[in-house]
């Protein structure tokens, strides 16, 4: 860390007054830190520090973790934070700590207690998290010592001189040898002239115009007219003539109708998170928990685990409270208390015994437990044999469109038949038969506003595959269909109106897209940036598709998902002949 000015001007360090005469130290690499002066036995209170609370909006819209205060911050109630007064605020992190501290958000204050003896000299340590990937310093010194790893590897490249290479052998060496725990590495010395970096040549323009991106044809689905200066359609976006999209060929549908009968199901394709969440469904975590006999005890533990702020996310699922009938027919209470990466039995122990006097002789073990919420009764029967759960059927995910109402079958399936006309339309122009159409879902098929950012309404494109006709190898239909949507948004009416919330006017952002084939990895990760909703398409391909085959719409790694739908209704062996893409040119 940068270490902070904490001497007065006569280079002494502030000590503040307290009654064990703690002492602040500087100690290189990781700024002050707090030590003790004499012996200290264990469950000593070395200070009860009252706190700043301030609410979690206080510190996000202050942007309080960009501020030095982000370094101080003790989660609070509610999502808040607090900075500790005192002494007690420069206490540094260890992963073996002397100290622990429990929060009390009704005095509003934290009382940190030694967890066991300390020697004089000793420095005074909490633990910040147990998880090491949320020590933002250590995080700074792993940026900084990768920094140095490329600046050498800069260096082998034989890009710096001689003189340079000097310097950052003593620095690698440093940062290999050093006491890593605690040490920051020497600052980088700046150079101008390890990488040279390329200037542009005059002939590139330095800033894009209407010249330079050249102008797409008029929006077909926006009342905006064609500017006198558009040329006509250069093949840039590939829009082609609207077709007529019906409301009526699907709203009326209703099940008792003979049309419902002849509309085709889609499966769902599942990627590989979606693959993933169904095992952990069925999968068992380990965390830590405790058996209490009575029940005035279940009360403080309770209390214990709010205090200690236990409401990790991944337990969330589980009951707090897992009530049993022992033998002799007496009621035992097991309580779940964290995840074992989240506290050392140790910690908790000791933590329990400084908390309340009746939590002194509980003995945290392992318990095994589920990973998820049941979904079904038979689930929550069975779960709550080994742990009691919450029930969640939202989270079981419809597999086939079995379930739907008719219209919404009936709109997927006239979603379909637009896209196969795109295509059909496409191979009499010479292209290939490949059609995408894009539309916003009809609001009475949204689902909850919360789960969703309604789709910007009558926003619609169709577009085709035009690497045949303009010899241009990037011209797939999704790619042309995703450049057609980003205009549109920029003309009347779409550029007019107002977003219902943040995002809401972003690229695809909760549209659904009907395709004839399953995209390509390159069209399915445009698709992902676009944030599209779902996509539902008729042929999956062999190899290289991004969907069926790679799974790029759930993926862990990524940062958007959206739903894929393969549709299994009936098509002709000529319409499916006409439809023929030989992968080999189209992949
Ligand atoms: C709450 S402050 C502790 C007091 C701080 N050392 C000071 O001088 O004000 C937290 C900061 O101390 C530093 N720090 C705490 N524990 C550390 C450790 N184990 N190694 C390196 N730096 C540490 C980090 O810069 C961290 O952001």
């Amino acid at each position: 860390m940068s270490q902070r000015d904490s001497s007065t001007s006569n280079g002494e360090i502030t000590q503040g007054i307290n009654p064990l005469g703690l002492e602040i130290r500087i100690i290189p690499g990781r700024g002050r830190g707090v030590f003790a002066r004499e012996d200290i036995s264990a469950n000593i209170l070395l200070e009860e520090s009252p706190v700043l609370p301030l609410t979690q909006s206080q510190w996000e819209e202050g942007r309080m973790n960009n501020t030095i205060l982000g370094e101080y911050g003790f989660c609070w109630s509610n999502g808040g934070m607090a900075i500790a007064l005192g002494t007690a605020s420069l206490f540094n992190h260890s992963n073996r700590p002397n100290v622990n501290f429990i929060r009390n958000t009704k005095s509003g204050t934290i009382a940190f207690r030694t967890v066991r003896p300390v020697s004089a000299g000793e420095e005074l340590c909490i633990c910040y998290s147990a998880d090491e990937s949320k020590l933002w310093f250590r995080n700074r010194r792993l940026e900084m010592e990768s920094e140095l790893r490329s600046l050498k590897d800069i260096r082998l490249a034989k890009f710096v001189t001689k003189q340079q290479a000097l310097s950052n052998d003593t620095l690698t060496a440093s940062s290999e040898s050093g006491d890593l725990e605690i040490q920051s590495p020497q600052p980088v010395p700046f150079t101008h002239d390890i990488v040279s970096i390329p200037k542009f040549s005059q002939d590139i323009p330095t800033a894009l115009s209407p010249e330079t991106l050249g102008a797409l044809p008029p929006p077909l689905h926006s009342t905006a007219s064609p500017s006198p200066n558009t040329p006509p359609d250069i093949g840039a976006a590939a829009l082609v003539p609207d077709l007529e999209w019906n409301e009526s060929d699907w709203v009326n549908v209703s099940s008792g109708d003979p049309r419902a009968e002849a509309l085709g199901n889609v499966e769902r394709v599942r990627g590989h998170a979606e693959i993933d969440e169904e095992e952990d469904f069925n999968a068992f975590m380990q965390i830590w928990a405790v058996d209490v006999d009575e029940p005035r005890t279940t009360r403080f533990l309770l209390n214990f685990t709010r205090e200690m702020d236990f409401g990790e996310s991944s337990m969330r699922h589980l009951k707090r409270v897992f009530k049993r009938t022992k033998a002799d027919g007496q009621e035992r209470q097991s309580v779940a208390l964290c995840t074992l990466s989240h506290m050392s039995k140790e910690s908790i122990t000791s933590s329990m015994a400084t908390f309340h006097e009746s939590l002194a002789s509980l003995v945290p073990y392992i318990a095994t437990v589920p990973t998820a919420a049941a979904r079904t009764d038979s689930e929550l029967k069975a779960k709550a044999k080994i742990w009691p759960v919450i029930f969640s059927p939202s989270q079981l995910r419809p597999t086939t469109s079995e379930t739907w109402s008719a219209a919404r079958r009936a709109w997927v399936q006239a979603g379909i038949q637009r896209a196969i006309s795109l295509a059909l339309a496409a191979k009499d122009r010479g292209e290939l038969p490949i059609g995408v159409f894009c539309t916003a879902q009809p609001e009475i098929f949204w689902p909850s506003p919360e789960a969703f950012i309604p789709p910007t309404p009558d926003l619609r494109a169709s577009s085709t595959d035009t690497r045949l006709s303009t010899a241009h190898p990037l011209r797939h239909s999704v790619l042309n269909c995703v450049r057609s949507i980003a205009y549109l948004r920029t003309v009347p009416p779409f550029s007019q109106l107002q977003p219902t919330r943040n995002g809401a006017d972003y690229l695809l952002t909760s549209l659904s897209l009907f395709m004839t084939h399953e995209p390509c990895v390159m069209c399915s990760m445009a698709l992902l940036h676009s944030r599209v909703k779902e996509v539902f398409y008729i042929f999956p391909r062999s190899r290289g598709g991004g969907l069926n085959g790679m799974g790029v719409h759930g993926r862990k790694d990524l940062n958007h998902k959206f739903q894929v739908w393969e549709w299994r209704g009936e098509l002709e062996q000529s319409l499916k002949e006409a439809l023929k893409v030989d992968e080999d040119i189209a992949i």
